[in-house]
């Protein structure tokens, strides 16, 4: 058995001082101030710290192939490097291939996934329609754990769907009491000013924010919400980085329509100047899509994250080192998209958001953990801290500074996006399960650890 005294626990709701036992399975036992330590059991001193629920990292792709190559973090080293940053949960994303059923692609990621060093779900993506499509949504929601599908509104001629396939998902995911997730781009615009920018000779990382301004991430938002409206289906932007997207969604919650959006700290620090740098490389490392935007977006994240009205933060961890950055050498439309993240999520939105009064400790773990064991229906097990719960807990000290650097960090790829930032607000100590598996610069995560998360429909 594990005891955790003498620290603050700080949950969505409150903080209080209380020590915190887990028994050997994982789970927390009692929750009260001044439990006495049970025989054999180990002791972990948590005064001057704060004890919240483990980060829930709703958005990740660990060994995904996309746009010709995969992404260089595998279900170990990524889920490790999160830990490493007090994230005790993923879900990531299942993408079948051309041709290969969501039933199918669903089974090749739970064997990928095997060697996860913390537990973790899937989102499924459905990329086509049929009546195949259909009836494998049936078994994975009744049989396989899953509540959630995934839509790409943007990747065109690879990910992406029209409104009739998107709109057929949704009326699916309703009747199955699933929720559904959208990346909104519009694609097929997208995809014109590529090309226009290419035949007009920008081919550099300078070009890549200009063929997707912020303008059609809100009109593909508005599109979603509508669709989503018509299907009564529960929607979940994720990596929303615009003012306009983000207003789509208040206004949809106005309504009373059940629509979520997510935010990734990335985009609320950095701006579309990093596309700038003289030097190829340093500006190819920050394409990812959405991409980083003028400051005044970031000013509506914030807004929507402290008043509510965004619910949560993830990464899209999604690591190319420089060798696959290169292909688009040439080329801007070809480098892949993405950018790592997992390991620094907590530390930077505690720096730039509870350090700076942006949002306050409690709000901080609803939109690490909380709000997205809530929208994707853990939160029996995740992101709560009470008895019977998994003893998934982040000891996090508000005082320690770290500098963030590729050097140093445990994510498989060359390069941090954070690189040389301090950041005041560290997780001292990440315990998964019961198990203290980051102990103060000491990382003990076990491959193969993790165990896959079973989520029910919210018709179950
Ligand atoms: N975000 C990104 O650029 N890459 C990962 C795929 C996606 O989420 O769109
Ligand atoms: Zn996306
Ligand atoms: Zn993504």
């Amino acid at each position: 058995m594990l005891l955790i005294k003498g620290g603050t626990v700080v949950t969505s709701e409150r903080s209080f001082s209380a020590d915190i036992l887990c028994t050997t399975d994982g789970k927390i036992a009692a929750v009260r101030k001044d439990i006495e330590p049970p025989i054999g059991s180990e002791i972990v001193d948590a005064h001057g710290l704060l004890v919240m629920p483990g980060g829930i990292d709703p958005h990740t792709h660990m060994e995904m192939p996309f746009m010709g190559t995969t992404s260089s973090d595998d279900f170990y080293t990524g889920t490790a490097a999160g830990l490493a940053g007090g994230t005790t949960s993923i879900i990531d994303f299942v993408i079948p291939e051309v041709g290969q059923s969501l039933f199918g692609a669903w089974r090749e990621w739970r064997r990928k996934a095997e060697k996860s060093a913390t537990d973790y779900g899937f989102h499924v993506a459905v990329t086509h329609w049929d009546e195949k499509v259909s009836q494998d949504m049936g078994t994975l929601v009744r049989e396989c754990g899953v509540n959630s599908f995934k839509h790409f509104m943007a990747y065109k001629n690879a990910l992406m769907v029209n409104d009739e396939i998107f709109l057929k998902s949704l009326h699916r995911a309703s009747d199955l009491g699933a929720v559904c997730t959208v990346h909104a781009e519009n694609g097929d615009v997208i995809s014109f000013l590529q090309q226009s920018l290419l035949e007009r000779g920008s081919t550099g990382p300078e070009a890549h924010p200009l063929s997707r301004p912020d303008t059609i991430e809100g009109e593909a938002a508005q599109r979603a919400i509508a669709l989503a409206a018509i299907s009564h289906t529960p929607l979940y932007i994720v990596h929303v980085s615009t003012r306009q997207a983000a207003l789509a969604i208040a206004e949809a919650r106005l309504r009373g329509q059940p629509v979520y959006g997510e935010v990734l700290p990335q985009h609320l620090i950095f701006d579309e100047s990093v596309y700038q740098s003289p030097d190829w490389l340093s500006a190819a490392r920050y394409v990812m899509s959405p991409p980083f935007r003028d400051q005044s977006h970031q000013e509506a994240l914030w807004g929507g994250l402290s008043s509510g009205q965004l619910q949560t933060t993830a990464t899209d961890h999604c690591c190319f080192c420089a060798k696959q950055k290169e292909v688009g050498l040439n080329d801007f439309t070809k480098i892949p998209n993405g950018v790592p993240g997992i390991e620094d999520r907590m530390s930077i939105l505690w720096h730039y958001g509870v350090n700076q009064k942006k949002i306050t400790q409690e709000q901080f773990v609803a939109l690490t953990s909380t709000n997205t064991a809530r929208i994707f229906n853990l939160h029996t097990r995740k992101g709560i801290i009470g008895e019977g719960a998994d003893a998934d807990l982040v000891l996090w000290d508000p005082a320690s500074t770290r500098t963030i650097s590729a050097k140093t960090h445990h994510q498989n790829v060359d390069y941090n996006i954070y690189e040389g930032i301090t950041v005041t607000g560290v997780a001292k100590k990440t315990i998964s399960r019961g198990k203290i598996v980051w102990d103060d610069g000491v990382l003990r995560a076990e491959r193969g650890a993790g165990q896959y998360i079973e989520r029910a429909s919210f018709k179950a």
